[in-house]
Formats: C-alpha cells, structure tokens, sequence
C-alpha cells in the first residue's frame, strides 16, 4: 500500500466538521476518483494529504512516512521529493518559459533528467512551445505544462484538484488522456478531485465524500 489515511479528522477554525473519521487507501500506480459535492471537504483532504495542511486527528502515512512525524521543513521535503499536486489554475509562474516551468521542481528537488524532461515534453505536445511564457500559452497548454512539471520529479503520488475544471471538452478530454497515460507509464499512483461523473468512470476507483465520511 503506498497511501494510508486512518481515521482523519478536519475541522476549520470556528466552523463545523469538514472530515470526520476520513478513511482510504491507495496503492503503488493506482488511481482514485474522489467525488462529493461542492463544500464536501474534497479539496481540504487532497491539501491534507498533499502536507499543505495538518490534520486535527487520524494518521496518514505515505510509505513508511508517518505525517504525525514530520515539522514543517519534513513536511516541505515530502512536497519537493514525493507528492505532486495539479490544480484547477494551472500555477505556472509567469515569468518563466514553459521549458522553465516545466523543470522547475525537479530543480528544486535536485532531480532534473533531462531524457524525462525531454519525453515528457514530446508526449505533453510541448515541442514549439518551451520557449514561450504562460500568457501566451493556452489554458489545455498551460495545464500540459503543469502536468509535466508535477511529473518530472516521478512522484510516487499525484494529487489533482479538478484539473480539467477550466478547460472546455476537447482540451479537457486530452488533458485527461495525457494525464492517465503518463501516470501508467511512470508508475504514479493518482488521486483526482472531479464534480464529472464521465472523468471518475475512467480511473481505477472512487470514493465519494459526503457529511464529511467517504461513502
Ligand atoms: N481555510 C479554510 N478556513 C475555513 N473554512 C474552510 C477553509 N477551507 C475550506 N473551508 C470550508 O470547509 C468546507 C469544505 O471545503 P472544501 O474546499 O474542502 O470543499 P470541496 O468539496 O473541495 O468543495 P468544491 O467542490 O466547491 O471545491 C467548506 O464549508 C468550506 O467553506
């Protein structure tokens, strides 16, 4: 099993329970739709289990990593080396090219492999874009990019936040494509946060949030 979270638990400063008593599992290249309505707590456990955000009471444990365990700086090693996260806008930072963008945390990781960088470019469709800054990059282009970014630090795990939430059908559908191929290839376990009943059908399982319990 390469995700474990045990019983967790969220609840915002002044405001009612978000999560309560969340279980889940997910294995090594597994992939999991995460559904709920709007306000369900979706994006407050993907950002849990991203270690952007501690849990009020559970365990989650990434491999033999314990987040009970780790201060802010281990909490930081986990988000360059081991958790990739895409969401719903794109990220990117505007004054870099693509090409920058694209390898900047595996950079920051000291993981830069440039043959990866390469494929993934080739495989996102980046060719003739690298060279161009976000601004002039579509909204199916710009997510492309970040798709390659968060994967050229072959995490073992990908959290997507509604990825395809800005971009109309055609660029949703081949943003989607790309994505699950590419986590296929690598061998990254993924779990998406989708409102479309169409995009969940296509991973490996779901899990439906709802009254702050996976149903
Ligand atoms: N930082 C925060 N401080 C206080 N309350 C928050 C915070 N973040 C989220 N909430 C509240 O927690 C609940 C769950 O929010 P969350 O964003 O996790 O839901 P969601 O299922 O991702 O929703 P959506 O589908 O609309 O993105 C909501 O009631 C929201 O208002």
């Amino acid at each position: 099993m390469l995700l474990s979270v045990d019983r967790v638990s969220k609840t915002y400063a002044g405001g009612r329970p978000v999560l309560r008593e969340v279980s889940l599992t997910l294995d090594a290249g597994q992939t999991l739709a995460l559904t709920g309505e709007s306000g369900s707590g979706k994006s407050t456990l993907l950002n849990l289990i991203g270690a952007l955000d501690v849990a009020d009471a559970g365990e989650i444990r990434l491999g033999d990593t314990a987040y009970a365990g780790l201060d802010d700086a281990g909490r930081a090693a986990l988000r360059r080396d081991r958790v990739a996260l895409v969401f719903q806008q794109f990220n990117l930072i505007p004054s870099l090219t693509a090409a920058r963008n694209l390898e900047f945390h595996a950079r920051l990781a000291g993981r830069r492999d440039a043959a990866w960088l390469d494929r993934l470019a080739e495989r996102l469709g980046l060719g003739d874009l690298l060279s161009r800054h976000p601004e002039d990059l579509s909204g199916g282009q710009q997510q492309r990019v970040a798709i390659g970014r968060a994967l050229a630090v072959r995490p073992a795990l990908l959290l997507a936040d509604e990825p395809t939430g800005n971009l109309d059908e055609t660029a949703s559908t081949s943003v989607l494509d790309l994505m699950l191929e590419l986590v296929r290839e690598s061998g990254t376990a993924l779990l998406l946060v989708t409102h479309s009943e169409a995009i969940a059908a296509r991973l490996d399982r779901r899990a439906h949030l709802a009254g702050g319990r996976i149903a």
